[in-house]
């Protein structure tokens, strides 16, 4: 968007009933309605990599669904995302569910084609495979970016079956690649049972931190919010949120649920601490539906991903007016 454009919103909730008409984020155009955008919303329908209960493959579309209640001012970071900037949904890469070194070269492709527009990327998942082509592109165009993940897994295990790609490892291979800016790399909101104590060694190695789910809730999200601001300071930042951070509780649908995660509320009161950070892209995956109840799971991941848009757009305007 040139800076004396108006960008186009959502569409008006008290004149289009918000259940009409099909899903995009939000209720926003679609990018080929505004031709580019500061922000785009991309869906990733890929679930080939998972390790137990497979469907986050139909993850992004429950999350448009469940994101038409998203109203257009957020009150907590004091911000219209979808006026600072211009957002918009671009639809789904569609990716090869029979073979996943093509669908990772694939989702690359297509994360390289809309970042070199310009745009800020808003990924809905699919599995948590997807994070490591989206952090090739990203880093292709910022050097190795810092890495804020919030899940309940290390993500960093070596192979499963022999099979380098899969939602175990994405953060193993992004190290080996030197994507990663490893000053600044961590885990928020791990637990759960682990392979063996060498997980949390070979983990420490490649130069993560961790906050695990206990820390959240002992020192709360503004201090946890603070310490890895600091951590991060103004490096561009990625930012990948499996929903499964969440505890099951408060996000069912998801293939491999961990007992004792934190609450939405604690997710999204992390995500506004950070909100002055350098955000360059982010993603929110494992989101399947079929175990979901009541939208539980795809509300919070509505929400998750429109708190990180707003820091993407706050972020925009202001580099625009500097
Ligand atoms: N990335 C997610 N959601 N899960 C990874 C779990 C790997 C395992 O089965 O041990
Ligand atoms: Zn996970
Ligand atoms: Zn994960």
């Amino acid at each position: 968007m040139s800076s004396n454009e108006t960008p186009r919103g959502p569409v008006d909730s008290s004149r289009v009933p918000r259940y009409a008409g099909p899903a995009t984020f939000a209720r926003l155009p679609r990018l080929d309605e505004v031709g580019t955008a500061d922000v785009a919303v991309v869906g990733v329908p890929f679930d080939s990599g998972v390790s137990y209960r497979p469907g986050a493959r139909f993850g992004g579309n429950a999350i448009r669904e469940a994101s038409r209640l998203l109203r257009p001012y957020n009150p907590a970071q004091d911000a219209s995302p979808f006026a600072l900037a211009q957002v918009a949904d671009g639809g789904d890469i569609a990716v090869n569910p029979f073979d996943i070194h093509e669908a990772v070269d694939t989702i690359e492709a297509a994360a390289d084609d809309l970042l070199g527009t310009g745009a800020r990327l808003m990924t809905l998942g699919g599995d948590h495979t997807i994070a490591l082509p989206l952090l090739r592109s990203v880093a292709k165009k910022h050097g190795p970016v810092a890495l804020l993940h919030f899940d309940a897994h290390l993500d960093t295990w070596d192979t499963y079956f022999g099979a380098e790609y899969t939602h175990g490892t994405p953060f193993r291979r992004a190290v080996e690649e030197g994507i990663l800016d490893t000053e600044a790399l961590s885990h928020v909101g791990t637990r759960g049972p682990l392979y063996g104590k060498q997980d949390l060694t070979d983990d420490e190695k490649m130069g993560f931190g961790i906050v695990t789910s206990a820390d959240v809730y002992r020192r709360g999200a503004d201090e946890v919010a603070d310490q890895l601001r600091q951590r991060i300071g103004d490096r561009p930042l990625y930012i990948s949120i499996d929903i499964d951070c969440l505890d099951p509780a408060h996000a069912p649908g998801t293939g491999t649920p961990e007992a004792g995660g934190m609450s939405s509320r604690e997710l999204l009161e992390i995500l506004r601490g950070l909100a002055s950070c350098n955000l360059v892209s982010a993603d929110v995956v494992e989101v399947a539906p079929a175990y979901d109840h009541a939208e539980i799971t795809s509300v919070a991941a509505s929400h998750t991903a429109y708190e990180l848009t707003t820091i993407m757009a706050r972020r925009i305007a202001a580099a625009r007016t500097a």
